[in-house]
């Protein structure tokens, strides 16, 4: 792919002494559950003048060159919850990163920062050498990809498309379908890890589709994440985030049920988190949102109506193939139930509430 060579200083083939030193640390640093052999052997591109402190092995190679030899521009598409941090993170890594979201409001403090704006997904993805997309769900990530003024028709030849959206896979297979016919590459990498994470640039991306590209921009990657693993071919990356999520969705429903329960016949809620916390069924997630579920505070980190979308792709994933998934389908009516009563836009934590819920008029039987 052409952006290698023109625009990134990062040489697959001859990685510099620093660049090795820069692996090596790499290897040190890594969270222990991540094996070595899947966080790729990119060197470290040095157009990246300043990586953050936490990114110990970015900043071995950061003198190996100047930004200006190599004027990588990268475009990011989609700046919610998760797009804005992802793209902020670049920006603050000396990327030149161009924006454009629907709502144009949300560009305004990435521009602040440095960013570039265009008015459309086309324009981005023209003016750009690999553009990032962070949409909502399957439609609107079709739409920003193949719609009119999508960034398939800005984009083509050298160029490079990453669709970081949680989608299905045959969405996924849709995207990278349009965005290759015009000569481009594209690699979909949906992300595990929310809100925080992806502030502090921690995210694990989950890729599949072109291995060129994902080597191209595993230096961005590891930007935004502290791991990414390439799965094959499209489809499998949206596949694997599902699985996550499905279960994911599934502790969470099982989590509130079991603080209910508990609270009802007498026992302190925050005590049963922190027995929770201390067994074998421990997880992050229980003991960063357990307090506040027992509070009733949901400060939206993944949003319950993304959480919902999940469970619903992952049913039809499991459809496909006739997999029974009782558990996760059980788990999709409550968060129905929780949407139907105004808590879509609340954290997923708030599926909690959705068990609370009394019946106003019970049915004369
Ligand atoms: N939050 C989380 O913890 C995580 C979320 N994800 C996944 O990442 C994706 C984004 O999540 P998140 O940032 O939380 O979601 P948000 O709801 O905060 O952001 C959604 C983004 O999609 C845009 N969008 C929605 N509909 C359209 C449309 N029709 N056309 C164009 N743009 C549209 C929004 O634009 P606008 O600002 O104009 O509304 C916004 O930029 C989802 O697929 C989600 O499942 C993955 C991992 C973690
Ligand atoms: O898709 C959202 C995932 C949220 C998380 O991994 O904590």
């Amino acid at each position: 792919m052409s952006l290698v060579k023109s625009h990134c200083c990062y040489n697959l083939l001859n990685p510099s002494n620093t660049a090795s030193l820069a692996m090596a640390m790499c290897s040190s640093f890594c969270p222990p559950q991540v094996p070595n052999h899947f966080r790729g052997t990119t060197p470290i591109p040095s157009f990246l003048p300043k990586p953050p402190s936490f990114k110990a092995f970015s900043s071995q190679t950061a003198t190996a060159s100047t930004k200006d030899e190599f004027p990588a521009r990268v475009g990011f598409l989609g700046l919610g919850i998760m797009g804005s941090p992802m793209a902020q993170n670049l920006i603050k890594s000396g990327c030149d990163v161009t924006v454009w979201n629907r709502t144009k409001s949300k560009c305004d403090p990435l521009i602040s920062l440095g960013a570039k704006y265009k008015s459309s997904p086309e324009e981005v993805a023209a003016s750009c050498d690999v553009t990032f997309a962070m949409l909502a769900d399957p439609e609107s990530a079709v739409d920003v990809a193949c719609g009119k003024h999508g960034a398939a028709s800005g984009i083509g030849p050298g160029k490079g498309y990453v669709d970081v959206s949680t989608v299905d896979g045959a969405t996924s297979k849709l995207i990278g379908e349009h965005i290759k016919a015009t000569g481009a590459l594209f690699l979909e990498a949906p992300v595990s890890g929310s809100k925080k994470p992806a502030e502090d640039g921690q995210l694990i991306f989950l890729t599949g589709g072109d291995k060129s590209l994902y080597e191209t921009v595993a230096p961005l990657l590891d930007i935004m994440g502290k791991s990414r693993f390439f799965l094959g071919s499209v489809g499998n990356g949206a596949a694997m985030k599902l699985v996550v999520n499905m279960v994911m969705g599934s502790m969470m429903a099982s989590f509130s049920e079991g603080l209910l329960l508990g609270e009802k016949v007498g026992l302190d809620p925050d005590v049963i988190v922190e027995v929770i916390s201390q067994g074998a069924i421990s997880a992050p997630m229980f003991s960063m949102k357990g307090p506040s579920m027992v509070k009733s505070v949901y400060p939206t980190a993944f949003p319950l109506k993304h959480q919902q979308k999940d469970l619903r792709l992952a049913l039809g994933l499991a459809e496909s193939v006739s997999q029974p998934t009782p558990i996760a389908a059980a788990a999709n009516e409550l968060y129905k139930v929780a949407k139907s009563h105004g808590l879509s836009d609340h954290d997923f934590s708030a599926v909690i509430e959705a068990l609370k819920v009394k019946m106003q008029d019970p049915p004369e039987y």
